[in-house]
């Protein structure tokens, strides 16, 4: 499938990789267009024109300029999917897949960002007691894959999208997730995704190499 959808993007973000695993699902191929964050490409008129927030990723399908990853991503399955699996339409499983994408935003991901950031980019010690409720939620999320191959059944949909994107970050820094079984296994299962390693491994693994030894994990 080609068609004109502008993706500005860095492959080190892990919402630019949940964006970029969705396209992958549903063979959409983006108009590519790298933001180079350390050079502050996101601050240029030109891109501020578009996104006066200013982040990554940011898309623009026709009159649509859309950011926030995971609006995107359900956007891009809604419009673009072969069928509605990736983001269902029966309202009771999308609300569902929407759980887990909010989980993984205002949760999952945030947990690790308190604990990652400020070591990653403030030059600050790591605080590891900031870890113990990042582990929490990886608890709570390997008790929600039990008797499950994704995270809201039998196929795969956004919310792994988003969650594997944040939890390869992690996993790249360093993190162990040996403990929980449902969640390893899981990680093992999204490797098999389309284009998982190009869409998000090699971002994951590039913002991996830079932070991990701040981390002292
Ligand atoms: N909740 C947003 C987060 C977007 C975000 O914070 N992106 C970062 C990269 S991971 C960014 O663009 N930072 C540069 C900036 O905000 O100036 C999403 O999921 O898209």
């Amino acid at each position: 499938m080609s068609v004109p959808v502008d993706l500005y993007y860095t492959d080190i973000s892990a919402p630019c990789r949940a964006v970029l695993l969705t396209a992958e699902s549903i063979g959409l191929k983006f108009n590519k267009k790298v933001i180079n964050l350390s050079a502050g490409e996101q601050h240029k008129p030109e891109f501020l024109a578009l996104n006066p927030q200013h982040c990554v990723p940011t898309m623009v399908d026709g009159d649509l300029i859309l950011w926030e990853s995971r609006p995107i991503c359900s956007y891009l399955a809604s419009q673009y999917g072969n069928d509605d699996s990736l983001y269902p339409k029966d309202p009771k499983k999308r609300a569902e897949v929407d759980r887990f994408l909010y989980f993984d935003m205002g949760t999952f991901y945030h947990r690790w960002g308190k604990f990652m950031y400020p070591p990653a980019f403030k030059g600050q010690q790591p605080d590891h007691s900031l870890l113990e409720p990042v582990r929490e939620a990886c608890g709570w999320l390997d008790s929600w894959l039990e008797g499950k191959d994704y995270v809201t059944g039998s196929n795969v949909t956004v919310a792994d999208f988003s969650l594997i994107a944040s939890l390869t970050t992690m996993t790249e820094m360093g993190f162990n997730i040996d403990q929980w079984k449902n969640l390893s296994v899981w990680a093992k299962l999204c490797k098999d995704l389309p284009g998982y390693h190009e869409a998000n491994h090699v971002g994951a693994a590039k913002f991996g190499a830079f932070v991990k030894s701040k981390l002292q994990l």
